[in-house]
């Protein structure tokens, strides 16, 4: 029995568009957004979904079009979301490391808030808005020095992390913010790690930032918005992931009798399990001490595996196959870190199709082409209508900008 994306089977959107394929489901898109939507109902959040975790133009033009606001780690990723119709005036501005001309991109935009990570960002951000003649939006982003109890690479809240200035720096940072003739503080923000499976250190975090606003608020400084970065982590395999209601009231009752507005910045939570990569079965291969299902997906497709040893289910496209053979699943590319999945349960043989669930979120965005591979296509998939929203690459696409160069 055929699997299916919502009305279309997968089998007939790999024969017609090719593997390995990217495929989303617009339904699922929506109801993930609708959650956080009326999970904080009670305090009429803006959520700014996170680029970075799929940055497909189409996408974002959903999420502008369900009312959404946008946390961008980059240039190209703000270029990208006002090529989408998405509202400068959503969009904040993340990351450790913003360039001069990436600043004044997004001042030129008209963007919502800067979070700032460090006084030297701040210094250039008053810079750069002083050569344009413009006051500038800014939120710090504090490091609150929670235990997010995620993947090392994806904690992003402790002390010893690139991100953020410390709790113990934070008044006298703002206090130098408010001195400064072309900064305007909008809030506080924070965020501790992705794929985040207790809700504790989020609900730390935010006691803690309120510390600290209190603090402010005596100094005088008012802050208009708290933002408290991204979202809750997704069920990749088991994983007992939080009840996004309980998160919600949690923070509303923290936030109870406070002026301040709330932004969250989920990603993965919004598009995880809206995607899933097809691939096709190139060979199975019995090693000596291993099977090997080799398949036409790759470490350049979806990196998560190989870089976190990141777990994601993968089936055989038709249900109930038999019979099962424990085996790696790998790709093509010349790295013995190129694998999907190690030791899984699974049926397959030449031709078949694979399904690797819970791709949505930092599959397509993370690509590369490694091995001068392809970059795969993307389809979107609404009810029994679907749309190819990014063409597979070709070898012309690829080599394109190098190729005047000879
Ligand atoms: C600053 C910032 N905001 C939001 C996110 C999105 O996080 P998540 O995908 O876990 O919701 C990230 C990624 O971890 C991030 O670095
Ligand atoms: N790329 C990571 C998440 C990174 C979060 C960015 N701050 C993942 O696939 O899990």
């Amino acid at each position: 029995m055929t699997q299916f994306c919502e009305n279309i089977a997968y089998s007939y959107l790999a024969e017609h568009f090719g593997t390995p394929l990217y495929v989303y489901s617009e339904n699922a898109l929506t109801n993930a957004f609708r959650a956080y939507e009326m999970a904080f109902s009670g305090s009429q959040p803006l959520i700014c979904y996170a680029v970075k975790a799929n940055s497909n133009l189409s996408i974002i033009k959903h999420f502008s079009e369900l009312g959404s606001g946008f946390d961008t780690v980059s240039g190209g990723e703000i270029a990208r979301v006002l090529a989408a119709g998405g509202a400068a005036k959503k969009i904040i501005f993340s990351g450790v490391g913003k360039s001069v001309a990436e600043i004044a991109f997004a001042l030129n935009a008209g963007i919502k808030c800067f979070n700032v990570e460090s006084l030297p960002e701040l210094d250039r951000i008053n810079q750069v808005a002083e050569q344009m003649g413009k006051i500038a939006p800014i939120s710090l982003r504090i490091n609150p020095d929670v235990d997010a109890k995620t993947h090392p690479y994806i904690s992003t809240g402790l002390k010893a992390n690139k991100f953020g200035i410390a709790m113990s720096q934070a008044e006298q940072a703002y206090q130098y913010a408010a001195n400064q003739s072309h900064l305007k503080i909008m809030g506080i923000d924070c965020h501790i790690g992705s794929q985040l499976i207790d809700l504790s250190p989020l609900v730390e975090a935010c006691q803690r930032l309120l510390m600290l606003v209190d603090k402010l608020s005596a100094q005088g400084i008012e802050l208009e918005h708290i933002d408290l970065g991204g979202g809750v982590g997704i069920v990749y395999h088991n994983e007992p992931i939080p009840n996004l209601n309980e998160y919600a009231q949690a923070v509303q009752n923290l936030l109870a009798g406070r002026k301040l507005d709330l932004v969250l910045e989920p990603g993965r939570s919004l598009v995880g399990n809206a995607g899933t990569l097809l691939t096709r079965v190139e060979f199975v291969k019995q090693g000596e001490e291993k099977n090997f299902v080799i398949v036409d997906a790759a470490m350049n497709d979806l990196m998560r595996p190989a870089l976190y040893q990141a777990y994601h289910h993968i089936e055989n496209a038709e249900k109930n196959k038999q019979p099962e053979i424990l085996a790696d699943i790998v790709g093509p590319i010349c790295e013995t870190g190129d694998f999907l999945a190690q030791n899984r349960q699974i049926a397959a043989e030449a031709g078949d199709l694979l399904l690797v669930h819970s791709a949505g979120a930092y599959g397509a965005s993370m690509a590369s082409n490694y091995n001068t591979r392809c970059r795969a296509a993307e389809v979107l998939v609404s009810g029994d209508k679907v749309r190819e929203i990014r063409q597979r690459e070709t070898l012309e696409d690829v080599m394109r900008l190098e190729m005047k160069f000879l």
